[in-house]
């Protein structure tokens, strides 16, 4: 096994007839192809429009109130409410969204293409972390592979488009490290109601909302060994609950961004229904180089970009918002002075604000256990084996079938590890794995292991040093073998799926012959080769209580310490990650960051409003 990238390790392998096997291969096969001319067609479309677009003229200086660097995630949320009439800039405030990317390509939105397009390296940024001592011991090099989404829509392009939004708990520790009581879960809860537009089984009002409006929300609607597994749950004391409402270890069903079959990233919810506004502009294929800052206030008053080839410069009279993603956002303020100073003087690049940029860096890692075999035939979906001509011709004319799930997997469950139980934290803390139907994966959700993101050189076109140090904390490691053994006992020992005849297969995982199978010495040494990311990367630009704390790149309110018109909003302002999948909390943050930036720009108008007023 040297992929990192996640194998399809279903549950069962019951042998089924495999109409045309060789569809997904041959699929695969042309695949980067046809990526290749789109990604052309488009780029040469974005070309031309660029010198036709009277915004960009040689010689002429832009100047714009908002300048957002990167559409990914929280960027579209970003350019959606900061250019929004209903906001607090009644939609006057001029906003420049430069992304490096282009339009996403059709072919994502297959949710069914989800794996192969993870190794596709037009649509995104083919990341490497350095090798791992103790960990990632099947993968090759030992080094993990952290492909990151480009394009408008960024890695919800790319993403198992699988809609968590984790724990109160996750939140409420937020609000601690940050000194600030805004990001107590009841108080964003709100915020996670802003960007979502509901349409899933667990719908109620007080938890969800359903106004067309945001990331459409569904259930997987696939049901392959779902009432096994929820039964599973029953038996051993876990109730069958909305993991997405007051989360509580318990089991469920997974909600997905799929709409109508179709993959639904941030592009389609934030940023397409909002392209006409003409107060948003976007430029695309034009990658941010540089944040400027005066030396002596930190004012950061414009950014060096490259469109096309060319180099370009353009003012912020405002604000500038990092949106770049937890590598990109690092790597940004650190090519732009700000972080680690003898880092930076080691680079020669002159350090204008010392601060822990790139540390803190965290990651969900997950072990997928299996394969499992079963005896009743017709209980297991797999892409790979079951992906036919029927299947695309469902997909094409009426939206179903497995061309519509990103991997098969239809359940969820939070759980207490033992570690947990120990430390008496199931009341007080969020369930610490998570265990995921189809391909079973165990996420162990507080990850306690610290990395870091460092440049390789000044050069903005290198890729930074990407070390995530796993299972570098003794925790990590426990809480995952607990979780392993968890899944196999779930399936081998519980009568749901007894009746179905569900065992684990009865041959060691190369390189752990030496120890027994089903022991904690084989599952650690399992997990150890085995070490897969979740891709949940966060907390390189970690929001803490303000200039005092030795942790802390951005305060509560996601400005950049020390520096004046300044803030990032993605996933790298996380003190912590939380205990499920990253993307809901993304857009989360985004939209209480607009908040701020609104709130802040409405009272100094309405203040230099009244003090105009006061002189006349
Ligand atoms: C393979 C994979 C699977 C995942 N699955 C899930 C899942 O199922 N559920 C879930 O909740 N989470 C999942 N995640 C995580 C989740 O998608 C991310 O946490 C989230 O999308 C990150 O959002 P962001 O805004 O921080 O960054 P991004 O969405 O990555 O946005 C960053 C944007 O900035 C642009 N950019 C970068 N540098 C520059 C520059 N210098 N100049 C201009 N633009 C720049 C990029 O092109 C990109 O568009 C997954 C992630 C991956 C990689």
């Amino acid at each position: 096994m040297a992929s990192t990238v996640p194998n399809v390790l279903t549950l069962g392998l019951a042998p089924q007839a495999n109409i045309i096997p060789s569809l997904a291969t041959a699929f695969t096969n042309t695949l980067p192809l046809l990526l290749l001319w789109y990604g052309l067609r488009d780029q040469n479309s974005d070309f031309r429009q660029s010198r036709n677009s009277q915004n960009y003229q040689k010689n002429v200086v832009e100047e714009y109130d908002f300048i957002i660097v990167g559409g990914g995630s929280a960027g579209s949320v970003l350019a959606n409410r900061l250019s929004s009439k209903g906001g607090g800039g009644g939609g006057n405030f001029k906003i420049l969204l430069l992304e490096n990317g282009g339009n996403p390509n059709p072919i994502q939105s297959i949710p069914a293409t989800y794996t192969p397009m993870l190794k596709v390296p037009q649509v995104l940024y083919d990341y490497y972390t350095v090798p791992q001592n103790n960990s990632c011991l099947a993968l090759k090099e030992q080094r993990s592979y952290w492909p990151r989404g480009k394009g408008l829509g960024g890695t919800s392009n790319l993403n198992s488009m699988i809609y968590q939004r984790c724990n109160r708990h996750d939140y409420d520790k937020w609000a601690e490290l940050s000194g600030s009581d805004d990001w107590k879960f009841d108080n964003i809860l709100r915020n996670f109601k802003n960007v979502e537009d509901y349409h899933g089984v667990y719908y109620n009002e007080i938890w969800h909302s359903q106004d067309g409006q945001g990331l459409y929300v569904s259930t997987a609607n696939n049901t392959h060994l779902l009432d096994e597994f929820l039964e599973a749950g029953k038996e051993i004391g876990y109730e069958h609950r909305d993991v997405n409402g007051d989360q509580e270890p318990s089991f469920g069903r997974l909600d997905f961004s799929i709409k109508n079959g179709r993959r639904f990233g941030t592009y389609p919810a934030f940023l397409k229904p909002v392209m006409t506004r003409p107060n948003l502009i976007i430029y695309r294929y034009s990658r941010v180089t540089k944040i400027h800052l005066t030396e002596k206030t930190k004012r950061a008053y414009g950014v060096t970009y490259i469109r096309h080839g060319v180099k370009r410069f353009v003012r912020a009279k405002r604000e500038i918002i990092i949106s770049a993603g937890a590598i990109d956002s690092a790597k940004l303020l650190q090519l732009s002075g700000i972080g680690p100073k003898e880092h930076l003087d080691s680079l020669g690049i002159k350090c204008l604000i010392d601060l822990p940029v790139g540390q803190n860096l965290q990651d969900h890692v997950t072990s997928i256990i299996g394969p499992f075999t079963i005896e009743t035939p017709g209980k297991t979906m797999m892409l790979s084996r079951d992906a036919s001509i029927r299947s695309v011709l469902d997909f094409i004319s009426e939206n179903k079938g497995i061309m519509t799930t990103p991997s098969g997997s239809n359940g969820i469950a939070y759980i207490h590890s033992s570690l947990s139980r120990q430390r008496g934290n199931v009341t007080s803390k969020s369930p610490d794995i998570q265990i995921v139907l189809a391909p079973s994966q165990i996420v162990p959700g507080k990850y306690s292991s610290r990395g870091e993101i460092r440049l390789a050189s000044a050069d903005p076109m290198a890729k930074p040093i990407l070390d995530p140090k796993y299972f570098s904390h003794p925790d990590d490691i426990k809480i995952l073998v607990d979780g392993l053994k968890f899944a196999v006992n779930l399936a081998e020992t519980t009568k749901a799926f007894r009746k179905l005849g569900t065992r684990l297969i009865n041959r060691p995982f190369p390189g752990c012959e030496k120890f027994k199978l089903r022991s904690d010495q084989y599952y650690e040494c399992y997990a150890r080769h085995m070490t897969l990311t979740e891709y949940h990367l966060c907390g390189t630009c970690s929001m803490g209580k303000g200039q005092e704390d030795p942790n802390a790149v951005v305060d509560s309110k996601l400005r950049v310490l020390h520096a004046r018109g300044l803030r990032v909003v993605d996933a790298s302002i996380f003190p912590e990650v939380p205990n499920g999948n990253t993307h809901a909390a993304v857009l989360m943050v985004a939209d209480r960051a607009s908040e701020y930036i609104l709130d802040y720009w409405a009272r100094v108008d309405n203040s230099i409003r009244r003090k105009r007023a006061h002189r006349s």
